[in-house]
C-alpha cells in the first residue's frame, strides 16, 4: 500500500478549473500549456506525437503500452523543414517499459527529451478520457521537475493565460519557411527510402503543417511535389506550373487563418486546376467555398473511425485527428457532401460539382492507421490526369 503513496510526484497536469493530476515525469522538463485531447490509436505513438496538427495540444493516449517499441528516426511525421515541433506534451497510464523492437533506436523517454516534449505517466487516462468526453476539450498545463518542486500558483496562472485553440492560427507558425521539393516514395519492406523515378506530374502542396506520409503518398502517384509556405500568393503557386494543388493538414482553428489561406485558395479554385485537401486543408477549402467550420465537443483522434463514402456507399475505417469540423449544413449550392462520419454524422468530405476539386476530413495517408482511404490519392491523380489531357 505505502509504496505508491510515498512516491513523490515529478510531473503535474493542472487544468484551468484547478484540478491537479499527479504523476511521474517523462521526457523534457519544464512546463507547457495546451488543449488536452485523447487519442485512441493502439499503434503509432511516434507518428502521432510528430504530427504538426497537434501543435498546441497535449495528447492523452488511451492505449496503455506507449513506448514499448522505442523510437526511431523513420517514424517521424514532421517534415524536416518544418520550423516547430508537434504535440506539446503527452499523458500516459503506464511507465515506459524497456523498448523491445528491432526498429528501436532510442528509448522513448530519451526521444521525448531530445524533442522537447513533456510527458507524465501514472495517470488514470480512462478517467481523464471520460472527463473530456463528458465536458469537452480542457486546457491545462503539463509540468515536469525531477525534484518534484512545483510552484503551483505560478503554474495555475500560466495555465489561465492560455485561451485555447479557438481563434488561434497555428498553421502559419509551423509552415515551411522555404519552398522545397519532395520526391521520397512510400517505403517497402526492408527498403526504407526508394529512389524516385522520373515523375510525370507536378503537385504543389501548400504546407499548413504537412505530414511526411501525405507527401510520400502523392509521390507514389507518379508526382513530384513542391512544398510551399502557407502564405505563398496564388500567382506564385500558379507560376510553378502545377498539374494539381494539394492543401495540407495542420494545427489550430481553420477560421483563424482566414486572412491569408482563404483568399489564396479562392484564387486557386478560380484557376480551374485540380485541388485536393486533407483535414485542415479540407476545412480551409470549405471556408473558401463559402461554408462554415465549428469547434467540436471532443474531436476525433484515433485510428478506427468509420467514414462512409457517399459517392460509392462504401465504409472505410480511417485515421482521424481533428478538433474542428466543417458544418455540413452550411455547404452552399454546387458543393456536394461526399463523406460522413459514422460515429457522429459530422461532415468528412466535399466536392465541387463542376470542378475537379474535393477534400476529406480524415487522413488517407494513415501513419498511423488503416489504409482503407488510400484510394483518395488515386482519385485526385485521376482528376490531375484528365485535366492535363484536356489542357494539352
Ligand atoms: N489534422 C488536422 O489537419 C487538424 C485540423 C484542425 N487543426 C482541427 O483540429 O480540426
Amino acid at each position: 500500500m505505502s509504496g505508491w503513496q510515498e512516491t513523490k510526484a515529478t510531473a503535474l497536469l493542472i487544468f484551468q478549473d484547478g484540478t491537479i493530476v499527479e504523476g511521474q515525469g517523462l521526457g523534457a522538463t519544464g512546463h507547457a500549456v495546451g488543449e488536452v485531447c485523447f487519442n485512441t490509436a493502439i499503434t503509432g505513438y511516434q507518428e502521432i506525437l510528430t504530427d504538426l496538427s497537434y501543435a498546441g495540444q497535449i495528447i492523452t493516449f488511451t492505449f496503455p503500452h506507449i513506448g514499448n517499441i522505442g523510437a526511431n528516426a523513420e517514424d517521424v511525421e514532421t517534415v524536416k523543414m518544418a520550423s516547430a515541433p508537434g504535440a506539446r506534451g503527452c499523458v500516459l497510464k503506464a511507465d515506459i517499459t524497456n523498448p523491445s523492437n528491432y526498429r528501436s533506436a532510442e528509448h522513448l523517454n530519451d526521444w521525448l527529451k531530445a524533442n522537447n516534449i513533456i510527458g507524465i505517466s501514472g495517470v488514470d487516462t480512462r478517467a481523464l478520457t471520460a472527463m473530456i468526453r463528458d465536458k469537452g476539450f480542457a486546457n491545462a498545463i503539463i509540468a515536469h521537475d525531477p525534484e518534484g518542486n512545483f510552484e503551483i500558483d505560478i503554474l495555475k496562472a500560466e495555465a489561465a493565460k492560455f485561451a485555447g485553440l479557438e481563434n488561434l492560427d497555428l498553421a502559419k507558425t509551423v509552415s515551411t519557411a522555404q519552398t522545397y521539393k519532395w520526391n521520397e516514395r512510400s517505403w517497402e519492406w526492408e527498403e526504407r527510402v526508394i529512389d524516385p523515378k522520373e515523375a510525370e506530374f507536378h503537385i504543389v502542396a501548400v504546407d499548413y503543417g504537412a505530414k511526411a506520409n501525405i507527401l510520400r503518398c502523392l509521390v507514389d502517384q507518379d508526382a513530384t511535389v513542391t512544398v510551399v509556405n502557407a502564405e505563398t500568393p496564388a500567382k506564385d503557386i500558379l507560376a510553378l506550373n502545377p498539374d494539381g494543388i494539394f492543401l495540407s493538414n495542420g494545427p489550430g482553428d481553420p477560421a483563424a487563418t482566414g486572412e491569408y489561406a482563404v483568399p489564396i485558395i479562392k484564387e486557386l479554385i478560380e484557376s480551374g486546376l485540380p485541388i485536393f485537401g486533407i483535414c485542415l486543408g479540407h476545412q480551409l477549402l470549405a471556408l473558401a467555398l463559402g461554408a462554415k467550420t465549428k469547434k467540436m465537443h471532443q474531436g476525433h483522434h484515433g485510428a478506427n473511425h468509420p467514414v462512409k463514402d457517399l459517392t460509392t456507399t462504401k465504409v472505410e475505417i480511417t485515421s482521424m485527428n481533428h478538433g474542428f469540423a466543417v458544418d455540413g449544413d452550411t455547404l452552399p449550392a454546387g458543393i456536394t457532401e461526399t463523406h460522413k462520419s459514422l460515429f457522429d454524422g459530422s461532415n468528412c468530405g466535399l466536392m465541387v460539382d463542376d470542378k475537379p476539386i474535393f477534400s476529406v476530413q480524415h487522413h488517407p495517408e494513415a501513419s498511423p492507421g488503416p489504409h482503407d482511404s488510400h484510394y483518395l490519392f488515386a482519385r485526385f491523380m485521376d482528376n490531375v490526369k484528365s485535366h492535363k489531357k484536356e489542357a494539352a
